[in-house]
């Protein structure tokens, strides 16, 4: 076992917005929206305290994802944590396609890793992208910018890639909520070929846009990949992404929905798009990802 480096941390952890057009599982950007956690070590026992997004509806107890995701890293960096106080500060609305869930785990992560005295490594990804399933909303999370994630074998890799100042996102989100895994469960086993070609090169525009020439990235979000098969989820999510792309607006389904991204130049959507239903904010790309602090 390895000896308790702090007693406690406060970690602060951004939302995510995931394949951005065709980059299914591979492409995530980090963004300014943050939950902020503290994880104090107590004598024993198990208190969790959330407010606001998710607050009423989350688990308090060792079923919470935060707390899943915190034992599993102690488990791995060999840390003993007798009890844990968790308080949860939620900024990050859950099942909108933002990332919640691999916020949640990555910050569990970092906090697991940080009580061992540890920084977010690539052991510390391949831990959340399990979790999570894939390692691109949680790459970005965990390193911030934009991720370029991959799978080797049972291995989620990733790498960081600097966003260019100009990508500047607006995000609009819609009150009704789509669980990932739902909407997993609608994609096909197999894609036609022709649509794969498709995907291969507008997520490798995607990179080339998002990091140096954001006049490209109208081409670069559009997909064939999964969003047409997500549509019956949300069919609002859909039609607004196909308006905002009509009047010349960069747009994407975020994550898997229903939340639309839209890179518009200057964060200003023009104001024909009707975006009734949604809320939109602007949204910083978060450049650091996951920060832990030791608790004062
Ligand atoms: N901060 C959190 N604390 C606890 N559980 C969370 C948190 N964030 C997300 N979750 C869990 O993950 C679910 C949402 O995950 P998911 O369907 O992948 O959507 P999202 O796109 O928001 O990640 C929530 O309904 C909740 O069960
Ligand atoms: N590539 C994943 C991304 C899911 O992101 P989330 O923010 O909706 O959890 C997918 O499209 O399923």
């Amino acid at each position: 076992m390895t000896a308790l480096a702090v007693r406690g941390v406060r970690v602060t952890v951004p939302a995510s917005t995931a394949n951005l057009g065709s980059g299914f599982d591979a492409l995530g950007m980090a963004l300014g929206v943050h939950d902020e956690l503290e994880f104090a070590v107590v004598d024993g026992g198990l208190e969790v305290e959330v407010s606001g997004e998710g607050a009423s509806a989350v688990p308090t107890d060792e079923r919470h994802l935060v707390v899943r995701a915190f034992r599993a890293a102690c488990e791995l960096v060999g840390v003993e944590v007798p009890g844990l106080r968790l308080t949860c500060r939620n900024a990050i609305p859950h099942a909108r396609g933002l990332g919640s869930s691999a916020a949640a785990i990555v910050a569990g992560v970092a906090a697991g890793f940080a009580f061992a005295g540890r920084e977010s490594d690539t052991s510390a990804l391949q831990l959340a992208a399990e979790f999570e399933g894939h390692a691109d909303n949680a790459a970005a999370a965990m390193f911030g910018g934009v991720a370029i994630a991959w799978t080797q074998g049972d291995r989620f890799r990733a790498v960081r890639v600097e966003p260019h100042p100009g990508v500047t996102p607006v995000v609009l989100v819609p009150a009704e909520e789509s669980s990932t895994r739902t909407t997993r469960g609608l994609l096909p086993s197999k894609v036609p070929h022709e649509d794969a070609a498709f995907a291969a090169g507008r997520s490798a525009l995607a990179v080339h846009a998002l990091s140096s020439d954001p006049s490209l990235l109208l081409d670069a979000l559009d997909d064939r990949l999964h969003e047409p098969y997500r549509e019956p989820a949300w069919p609002a999510t859909t039609r607004l992404v196909r308006s905002l792309r009509a009047a010349g607006v960069a747009a994407a389904v975020s994550g898997a929905g229903p939340t639309v991204l839209a890179l518009p130049p200057d964060g200003v959507l023009p104001p024909r798009v009707d975006t009734a239903g949604f809320q939109a904010r602007r949204v910083a790309v978060d450049l650091g990802g996951v920060r832990v602090a030791p608790l004062g």
